[in-house]
């Protein structure tokens, strides 16, 4: 992404959006309701032109494509939107099978397999004649993941995997974006109201705040942040300079940002989920590197789980094997 901006009439959403999401990584992009980013994940396939600005996927700048080249890349794409924007006339099944007709010419018998075992994936099996409107929200999200997930994308962009499923289920959602990383080293950008899920699922966490993109970078480079924001916004905590409304007063900001940068204080950094298969991804980093490689140390109490695991321990253990 490179000088993005996008508004509605007068209404400037988000402006300057600069920053690389790396291939092959999961990143995360959170941000207070209402910033843009919803508008911003359909500014990256197509379906909303920004302003201004590049969105460049292999050297091709996808606000410049015509309808035909983008229905070619969208095809790389992956994409869960908010409300799981499925047919609501279709089956779950035909839902679910929708783009593997759309983009290929796979015969049936091949369509009912693909889309039963993205069914099963998700824990769908058994709702593939329901419609819509006769299952769960959280079941319309993750038939919505199934359907993204069919022609198993280079680019996975899911929206609010989280929103409106259990914390059980949620943990299993991120379990799998782990593994699909793991196994078809997709790029995924999540977004994501869930703290929960921003400290220990992705590689790369992002903060859309006050009409602009306040930081991109490493987990650990977020999660340790100084800035206001940033360590307010991770930590879920009051007092910063996000409010209840949209913004607060810019004048009463100025005021206040310096007692925050003082009490900023990073909690310890959780461990990251591992894949399934016990080891770790292609581009997952050892516990702690980044923070090495700037001079920095880790929180006290980083990197041990809830049983007291500590995960440098366990790291150089997996790697080893
Ligand atoms: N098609 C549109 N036309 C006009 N305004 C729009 C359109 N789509 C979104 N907006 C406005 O853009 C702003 C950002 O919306 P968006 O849905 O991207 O926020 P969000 O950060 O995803 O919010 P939430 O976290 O609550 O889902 C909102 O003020 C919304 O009303």
């Amino acid at each position: 992404m490179e000088g993005l901006k996008k508004s509605f009439g007068r209404q400037i959403i988000w402006e300057d959006v600069t920053f690389t999401i790396p291939a092959g990584q999961i990143s995360a992009l959170l941000g207070p309701s209402g910033t843009g980013k919803s508008v911003f994940l359909k500014n990256l396939i197509g379906l909303l032109r920004p302003d201004r600005g590049h969105v460049w996927v292999d050297g091709v700048d996808v606000p410049e494509l015509h309808e035909r080249r983008l229905h070619d890349l969208r095809r790389r794409f992956g994409v869960l939107f908010q409300d799981g924007a499925l047919f609501g006339s279709m089956s779950v099944y035909d839902n679910v099978a929708f783009p593997l007709r759309e983009h290929t010419k796979l015969k049936e018998h091949r369509v009912r397999e693909i889309t039963m075992s993205k069914m099963e994936l998700v824990g769908l099996l058994g709702a593939e004649n329901k419609l819509p409107g006769e299952i769960s929200g959280g079941m319309r999200k993750r038939a919505g993941l199934a359907r993204a997930l069919v022609l198993d994308p280079e680019i996975l962009l899911v929206d609010e995997p989280d929103s409106g499923l259990d914390p059980v289920r949620t943990s299993y959602l991120n379990q799998l974006f782990a593994d699909i990383n793991a196994e078809t080293g997709a790029t995924i950008l999540i977004v994501t109201h869930d703290i929960g899920t921003a400290r220990v699922l992705p590689d790369n966490l992002g903060l859309l705040f006050r009409r602009g993109l306040v930081a991109f970078g490493p987990r650990e480079m977020m999660l340790t942040s100084r800035d206001p924001a940033v360590t307010q916004f991770f930590n879920a905590r009051r007092e910063g300079p996000i409010g209840m409304a949209e913004e607060k007063d810019a004048a009463a900001l100025g005021l206040e940002d310096a007692g925050w940068h003082a009490t900023a204080k990073p909690a310890p950094i959780p461990p990251q989920i591992m894949p399934s298969s016990g080891r770790p991804r292609p581009f997952q980093q050892r516990p702690g590197r980044w923070l090495q490689a700037h001079g920095l140390q880790a929180p006290p109490g980083s990197f041990i789980d809830d049983e007291g695991r500590d995960w440098l321990v366990d790291w150089d253990r997996l790697t080893r094997r």
